[in-house]
């Protein structure tokens, strides 16, 4: 197309859709949600923030009450695109989970999807056959029955990563270079090692890749740095605000010839092709690798290699006619005889017929999404335990002394531990004990209770506090809906309200988490004691002789204090990697409050006097709320914890493969 037929089309085109906008009726006499004043044609396009959004959305829910509309573009015009967001509980629960079919599908975004190729990863796919087979892959690999598996994985990754933090803080290291920000380069060497830790884990389990270098070393690994690469170009530059461009309102844009992508209009064309390219490497190749190794016959069992040995189990018209076994039952076998495999074995290729083609396509989409979303979230996860622990330490200490005197019972850690008791880390069989009690009808109730209830309060709190996705993901609505949200300060009569099909909704899990309604006047304080049970709740939970309701409706309403309800998303769109993530940030925070200490860096000024570096987070990530990096001084809490460390890390326990 040339340049003046293109203008002219792109002019006609708009005008058409303004005219006809003009006449079209919205809302069916009902009131949209409310919200700020939209401005003629270019609607709320101000009130979007690119930087931490989640509070504008949650000043506003403030006003306007728990839904709140934005449009790019005035309402008036079809071409408006709505934004939602719901800040509460109730009416994530009411739309996104009660709802769930009409909220569960992805916006189709022309700017990330079509031209940046992000199409295929699960968090984009529509709802429909393509989202049900990816999430069912994850199920096989993530559903909590298969965590115990990861075991072993996940406690040598965390004696990897304290023996890299430890080496890294040692006095012997050499003196490392003061960063660009002025704080001493040592202060911020757990970032790199966070980042290694989360990629390692997660390229293990996917892939059976292992980073050829140990944590002491420095490392640049091809796949951790194509990952970090092309998710910080996916949440920062793709996703920035709301992900909405101007060519996802007219995708007539995409069309524009070369010549004219000098104007800066046009400028995302090519960052475009810039970022798919990128994008597509970051699919292929990790995927290439596990192919090739298993040519070799050198490859070690995970996700990918484990479902591709065994496609014809796996693909659906293969598997209908193996023994007459359902597809679930056979993948059910097939990973667990994966996960506690140690050897590779080797079939003969797979017929290349076009459900195999579908098969693989699915496998590899799906295995780089799991490899995407993990890494960020878990480190994100990891630096928010780093600030809580920092603002510990300027109060005194009381978090890190209380979970010890847990931990230190079993881990023998403490410098008065009876000398019985071989100082050791933590591991994740500490983490619950199995009871048996009476359930009040003359039968037995099994329960799982928590070792070191101190310690999963911590967890649940670096997770409130800090809420990792602070607004979800947005979920697209794919039919008019009508609905009347609960009565709240701000709207204290509501009347229905029309969602219009096509908005885009997000769950403010940031609100929600910091709302005083749910968590007290103190939501914005870093204190676990909030989830410590009562006496009362307590001996419902564990005690002998209540009634399955009577426990039943105790669980309900912990559920509702609880933030995995939140953090983790909502409906069918929830977060598939949860159960591994709760095994792994439970070890890595477990065996973090044993072993170091966490203090704000120190420098020498010029008058030779010691000066606290005390540093303000800044949270540039639009999608994650992952702090920019800060400085943290970490060392060994004594020299016992330096030395279960290092024996750990010698073999023991890390070797313990399950
Ligand atoms: C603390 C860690 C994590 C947090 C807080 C977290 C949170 C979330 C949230 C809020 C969503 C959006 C849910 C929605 O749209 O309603 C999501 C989606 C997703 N997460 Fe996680 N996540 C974490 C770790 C992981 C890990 C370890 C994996 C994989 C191994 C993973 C894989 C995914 C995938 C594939 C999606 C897209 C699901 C879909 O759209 O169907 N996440 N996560």
């Amino acid at each position: 197309m040339d340049t003046l037929s293109f203008l002219i089309l792109t002019f006609g085109f708009t005008s058409t859709l303004y005219l006809y906008s003009r006449s079209r009726k919205q809302s069916d006499g009902l009131r949209i949600p409310p919200g700020p004043k939209p401005l003629p044609l270019l609607g709320n396009i101000f009130d979007l923030t690119a930087k931490e959004l989640w509070l504008k959305a949650t000043s506003l829910a403030q006003t306007y009450g728990p839904i709140v509309q934005l449009s790019v573009f005035h309402p008036s015009l079809s071409i408006c695109q709505p934004l939602i967001f719901l800040s509460s509980p109730e009416v994530c629960l009411d739309l996104l989970e009660k709802k769930g079919g009409l909220y569960a599908d992805k916006p189709k975004l022309v700017m990330a999807g079509e031209l940046c190729g992000c199409d295929d990863m699960v968090a984009f796919t529509g709802y429909g056959e393509q989202s049900k087979r990816q999430r069912k892959l994850m199920g096989m690999a993530f559903s909590k029955e298969r965590i115990p598996a990861y075991r072993g994985l996940i406690e040598r990754e965390t004696v990897g990563f304290l023996t890299g933090l430890i080496s890294a803080h040692s006095a012997s290291s050499p003196p490392a270079p003061s960063s660009e920000s002025g704080i001493p380069a040592r202060f911020l060497a757990y970032i790199p090692l966070v980042r290694r830790y989360a990629g390692q884990l997660t390229l293990s389990v996917v892939y059976g890749y292992t980073i050829p270098t140990s944590y002491t070393q420095v490392v640049h690994d091809k796949f951790l740095d194509m990952a970090e690469d092309c998710v910080s170009i996916l949440s920062n530059k793709i996703a920035s605000g709301g992900g909405i461009w101007l060519v996802d309102i007219f995708p007539i844009l995409k069309k524009a010839p070369r010549s004219l992508e000098f104007i800066p209009l046009f400028s995302f064309l090519p960052k475009a092709r810039e970022w798919k390219a990128k994008m597509v490497e970051f699919v292929e190749k990790p995927f290439e690798w596990v192919k090739s190794e298993m040519q070799k016959g050198t490859h070690k069992p995970s996700f990918c290699s484990t479902l591709l040995d065994n496609s014809n189990e796996v693909v659906p018209s293969a598997a209908a006619n193996a023994n007459g076994k359902a597809n679930s039952d056979i993948s059910a076998e097939l990973l667990s005889s994966w996960a506690t495999s140690t050897s590779a074995t080797s079939k003969p290729p797979p017929a290349a017929t076009a459900e195999y083609a579908q098969f693989e396509f699915d496998l590899k989409w799906t295995a780089n999404s799991m490899y995407s979303a993990s890494g960020d979230s878990t480190i994100t996860s990891v630096m928010h335990y780093f600030l809580a622990l920092l603002e510990d330490a300027d109060k005194g200490g009381e978090v890190i002394r209380k979970a010890r005197k847990e931990l230190d019972q079993v881990t023998g850690l403490a410098e008065d531990s009876p000398t019985t008791l071989k100082p050791r880390l933590p591991n994740l069989s500490d983490r619950f004990i199995d009871i048996e009690v009476p359930n009040g009808r003359g039968g037995i109730r099994k329960i799982k209770k928590p070792r070191f209830p101190y310690v999963e309060a911590v967890m649940s709190e670096v997770w409130r506090w800090g809420a990792v996705v602070p607004l979800n993901l947005p979920h697209r609505l794919t039919e008019d809906d009508v609905y009347t949200p609960p009565p709240s300060e701000a709207d204290p009569y509501p009347s229905p309200m029309f969602l219009r099909k096509g908005s885009l909704v997000f769950g403010n899990i940031w609100s929600i988490l910091h709302s005083k309604a749910l968590f007290g006047d103190d939501a914005e304080e870093f204190k676990p004691d909030r989830y410590l049970l009562s006496q009362h709740e307590e001996d419902v939970l564990y005690g002998s002789g209540y009634s399955e309701e009577v426990v039943n409706e105790m669980k309900r309403e912990r559920k509702k204090r609880d933030p995995r309800s939140y953090v983790f998303g909502f409906g069918r769109r929830q977060c598939p990697g949860q159960n591994l993530v709760e095994s792994s940030v439970w070890l890595l925070i477990a065996a973090l409050l044993s072993t170091v200490d966490v203090r704000r860096p120190c420098v020498e000024g010029e008058d030779g006097k010691e000066r606290v570096i005390r540093e303000q987070p800044e949270f540039n990530n639009s999608v994650f709320r992952t702090p920019d990096p800060f400085g943290v001084d970490i060392r060994p809490r004594s020299q016992k914890a330096l030395e279960a460390i290092m024996h750990a890390g010698e073999g023991g326990e890390a070797e313990d493969f399950e």
